[in-house]
């Protein structure tokens, strides 16, 4: 079925955290049947019976037409879309124990914002290795979504990138709703790559606001931020183009300004002086990306010759007990250069 527009009703969401349950309210205010998989079965009995996920959405009504299960096999059945709502780094072993389960032409969406430490693969990359699927059957979910703004009904904008433009269209429709207008777009590698790198440039916003730093220092940090991950992707082959849109500066506006960031809150907290480990205990299990992305993505810029100083802080500072001070000067030390060079 990749290859064909089609009429996509009945939707699958592995991940029942923030912006999976957010998601899956998309859907089904656009009128799709949608279920959930949550890994806890009290969850799942919440959003079903309940029509709540009071522990990660406090709150916030889900429809009626959205149900829950805790057993995979019985989510996806008859599924013609599944969405891939758990964290990047788990993703390859969440994957694994659900493949067999795959209805074979389910479009698969991912929602994870993050490149795969070791391997350093982007989460499409993760999932056509896993699933064994074509590159056009992935569509790549992007843009600011703030899960808990979009929960509320807030107006927001997202991409949709496949390589498959048929299939973007399917998810486009599937998604389309009164408050939630989705763009399609065939730039997988610039889609994920903003995703994944604002995450860190978050972080770095996070941190600086923590020192005391204000508008300017965050304004430098999103700019010289967008900088590097437009030299990443164009190293990679992505269109330059996307990073002045939803998935690049869109994203890295809403990120890098709101306190509902869980990237944002954690470079805060460093900031202000709290270890890595008061820090991740803080965010309730929910998970900050750019924690362990701040590493992949050095790693890929290192092999690939790509200067991303800011990345490189983040990595110091997060697995290497660098000062955020310290890394702040450093940053303002380096070599003096040509804006684009
Ligand atoms: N929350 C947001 O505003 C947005 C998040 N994203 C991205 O979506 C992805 C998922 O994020 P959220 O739903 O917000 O995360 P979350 O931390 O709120 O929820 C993660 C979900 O994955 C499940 N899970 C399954 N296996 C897991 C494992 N082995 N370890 C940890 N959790 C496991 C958890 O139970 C939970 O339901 C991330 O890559 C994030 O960057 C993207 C856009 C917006
Ligand atoms: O990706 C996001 C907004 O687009 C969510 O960012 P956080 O994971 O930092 O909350």
């Amino acid at each position: 079925m990749a290859g064909t527009a089609t009429e996509v009703q009945r939707v699958t969401v592995l991940g029942a955290g923030s912006w999976g349950t957010a998601f899956a309210k998309v859907l089904g205010d656009a009128g799709r049947d949608v279920t959930i998989w949550a890994r806890r079965p009290e969850v799942a009995a919440e959003i079903r019976d309940s029509h709540r996920n009071s522990s990660y959405l406090p709150d916030i009504d889900l429809p009626e037409r959205i149900t829950a299960t805790a057993d995979p096999a019985e989510a996806l059945d008859g599924a013609q879309a599944v969405v891939l709502a758990v964290p990047s780094q788990t993703l390859r072993t969440n994957l694994s124990e659900w493949s067999g389960l795959l209805p074979s032409d389910a479009i698969l969406v991912s929602l994870a914002k993050g490149v795969e430490l070791g391997t350093l693969k982007r989460m499409s990359e993760v999932i056509a290795e896993i699933a064994r699927v074509p590159d056009g059957q992935i569509v790549v979910v992007s843009g600011p979504n703030l899960a808990k703004e979009i929960a509320l009904g807030q107006p927001a904008a997202a991409v949709l990138a496949c390589t498959d433009h048929d299939n973007a269209k399917a998810i486009q429709q599937a998604s389309f709703n009164q408050y939630f207008r989705p763009y399609t777009n065939t730039d997988v590698v610039g889609c994920e790559l903003g995703g994944a790198c604002k995450n860190v440039i978050a972080l770095s916003c996070g941190m600086a606001a923590g020192l005391g730093f204000g508008t300017n220092t965050a304004a430098t940090l999103i700019t010289r931020g967008l900088a590097e991950m437009a030299r990443l992707g164009a190293k990679l082959g992505a269109d330059p183009l996307t990073f002045a849109g939803l998935a690049g500066v869109g994203d890295l506006v809403a990120t890098c300004s709101s306190p509902l960031s869980r990237n944002r809150t954690f470079g805060e907290r460093l900031g202000r002086g709290e270890t890595l480990e008061q820090a991740l205990a803080a965010t309730g299990g929910q998970v900050a990306e750019g924690v362990k992305s701040c590493t992949s993505i050095r790693e890929l810029s290192l092999s690939l010759g790509v200067d991303m100083p800011i990345t490189d802080a983040m990595h110091r500072v997060c697995h290497e007990g660098v000062d955020p001070r310290r890394a702040g000067a450093e940053l303002l030390g380096r070599s003096q250069k040509h804006e684009w060079s």
